[in-house]
């Protein structure tokens, strides 16, 4: 199987291979009980379980900080309870979570199928694999067989919506104690009941379980467990794109929403654990927060976002903001102010929401009496978006002029520049025919400014090491450094400034590689990208 390996772990004393974890965190290793005894003594009792969970009639159970947590520590580690496929997807192995390619079987093309209950697989390895094998039995038990075939690239099959509830609902006599654990997750079945997805699964997925399959579920428990997943499942992705799969982990589930979050998660491993990460200081009482929906997207449209995936209305501080911290994400200029105005975007008075509590309310002019329906908000917000996801994705030129044809409506910072902004960084210095040593020196800074511009974004709404700031760093000390090498060659700059801009990009470096080198998939590329870095510093000595 490729991807991501699994860890191998070692003991915290003696360094040497271990396969107990402290039973409290979870987080550290040893090799043996006379090890963790001595660890514990060691001062491991006072940094063990950073956290609580809590109630609160808002909030529900939440995750509270026992005591303080330091910028980069890890909170927790965790298995998942349950990992399966989307609700609705292309074809991805139901072992290994891989996305499948069709191949050419008898002049047709078509995925490679289980043997058993035919559902597409990545070989004979995956159709064998321990995850797979109850599903399999009980579809083979009832002669049922996935009638799933190749028809088009990326098609999206509904049928997957029945694997993950089934693998739960399996668990109450495979591991019945997992089994009411998931079942305690909040479900807000009463929010979906009625929604077109819940009445589809109702016909499909209660109809596979009940008569299809013949097993002892009723409907109501069966949909719970659809809402369970639907409420707590993470979405699981790999770095290289090949795997997307949901799951749920328990303990992680306790953690509660916020916009502005202060944590971050990873994947390690085949066994997709996930590790809970703390991107800012956390201090001892202070809610554990994870982001359910993209900080890049303005209150608007998180809010309605958070509302239909998970059933509340989120009341944090930056959705109570109407400049959300200042950056404006989901603002635009003021029509009326703006006609001709001669100050620079910054000093452009803005529309901003008079209630951004109310998604109906209206968004008003922060210096005149202009004001706009919410919903004609919604419909400009819809339309760009729309036009945005049409742009080619490696033509840089489209990116450029959307951001050139709006900018007398979107401030910098609005959320659908942030996006074409993001796309641009993807292609400059990263696709073929765009690698930095390609790029004029006039898209080199373009590049520094749209890294500048999206930093400062970060620094508000995903603010200390979020991924978001690590591969920022990342990206903006590789094109500086090629920009001081060509400066330095065409004698621009003299050797002394050359090598003071090459150790502000090492800082800078340094600063992405303590961001991302948690993430084990991450590490050849920031030795490697150190190794080059050092290597350029010492040719200008
Ligand atoms: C993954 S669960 C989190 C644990 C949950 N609070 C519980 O008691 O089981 C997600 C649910 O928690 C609640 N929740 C999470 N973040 C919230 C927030 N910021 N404000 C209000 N409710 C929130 C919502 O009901 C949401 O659907």
């Amino acid at each position: 199987m490729n991807g991501p390996k699994k860890e191998i772990p070692v003991c915290e004393i003696c360094q040497q291979s271990a396969n107990q974890t402290c039973g409290g965190c979870k987080l550290v290793y040893y090799c043996s009980k006379a090890h963790q005894k001595l660890g514990w003594r060691e001062g491991h009792k006072f940094k063990c379980c950073a956290f609580k969970v809590q109630f609160s009639d808002t909030y529900g159970r939440h995750m509270v900080a026992t005591r303080d947590i330091k910028q980069g520590e890890m909170i927790l580690k965790e298995k998942p309870a349950i990992i399966g496929p989307r609700m609705s997807t292309a074809p991805h192995c139901l072992s290994c979570g891989k996305k499948l390619q069709p191949m050419k079987i008898k002049d047709v093309f078509d995925f490679y199928k289980c043997k058993s209950c035919n559902w597409p697989m990545c070989g004979p390895e995956c159709e064998k694999a321990d995850i797979h094998k109850s599903e399999c039995k009980v579809m083979t038990d009832r002669n049922y067989k996935c009638t799933i075939k190749y028809e088009q690239a990326d098609k999206a099959e509904a049928a997957y919506c029945v694997i993950a509830p089934l693998r739960v609902l399996l668990m109450r006599e495979s591991n019945p104690k997992q089994y009411e654990n998931i079942m305690a997750l909040e479900s807000h079945l009463e929010d979906r009941i009625n929604t077109p997805l819940y009445v589809i699964l109702k016909a499909n997925l209660v109809t596979f379980i009940i008569q299809v399959l013949g097993l002892p579920f009723d409907e109501a428990t069966i949909l719970t467990v659809a809402s369970i997943y639907d409420t707590n499942a993470f979405d699981v992705r790999c770095l290289d794109g090949t795997k997307r799969l949901r799951a749920i982990y328990v303990t992680a589930s306790m953690m509660n929403h916020s916009c502005k979050t202060n944590t971050r998660h990873i994947y390690l491993g085949d066994d997709y654990n996930l590790a809970v990460i703390a991107t800012v200081p956390i201090s001892k009482g202070e809610m554990i927060t994870a982001t359910y929906t993209q900080t890049l997207l303005g209150t608007l449209d998180r809010r309605k976002l958070l509302r239909t995936i998970k059933c509340f209305d989120c009341d944090c501080d930056r959705c109570k903001d109407p400049t959300e911290f200042g950056t404006y994400i989901g603002s635009i200029y003021c029509s009326i102010c703006n006609r001709p105005f001669s100050g620079g975007p910054e000093k452009r008075p803005m529309l901003i929401s008079s209630n951004p509590l109310d998604e109906a309310a209206p968004w008003k002019c922060e210096k005149c009496d202009h004001f706009i329906l919410s919903r004609q908000m919604f419909w400009g917000n819809n339309a760009l978006s729309q036009e945005l996801k049409k742009l080619k994705k490696d033509e840089p030129k489209e990116f450029e002029e959307f951001i050139e044809k709006y900018s007398q409506a979107l401030h910098p910072n609005n959320h659908l520049v942030v996006q074409a902004k993001l796309a641009l960084l993807q292609i400059y210095g990263n696709q073929k025919g765009h690698a930095l040593s390609e790029l004029s020196d006039h898209l080199l800074k373009r590049k520094i400014d749209l890294c500048h511009d999206l930093l400062e974004v970060a620094d508000q709404l995903e603010p200390g090491w979020s991924r978001f700031r690590g591969t920022l760093l990342l990206d903006l000390q590789a094109v500086m450094a090629v920009q001081t090498k060509r400066e330095y060659e065409a004698e621009k700059i003299t050797r002394e400034g050359a090598q003071d801009q090459l150790m502000e990009s090492m800082t800078l470096l340094q600063e992405a590689a303590n961001i991302l080198r948690v993430e084990p998939e991450m590490r050849p590329t920031l030795e490697a990208k150190i190794q080059a870095l050092t290597q350029l510093l010492e040719s200008t000595e």
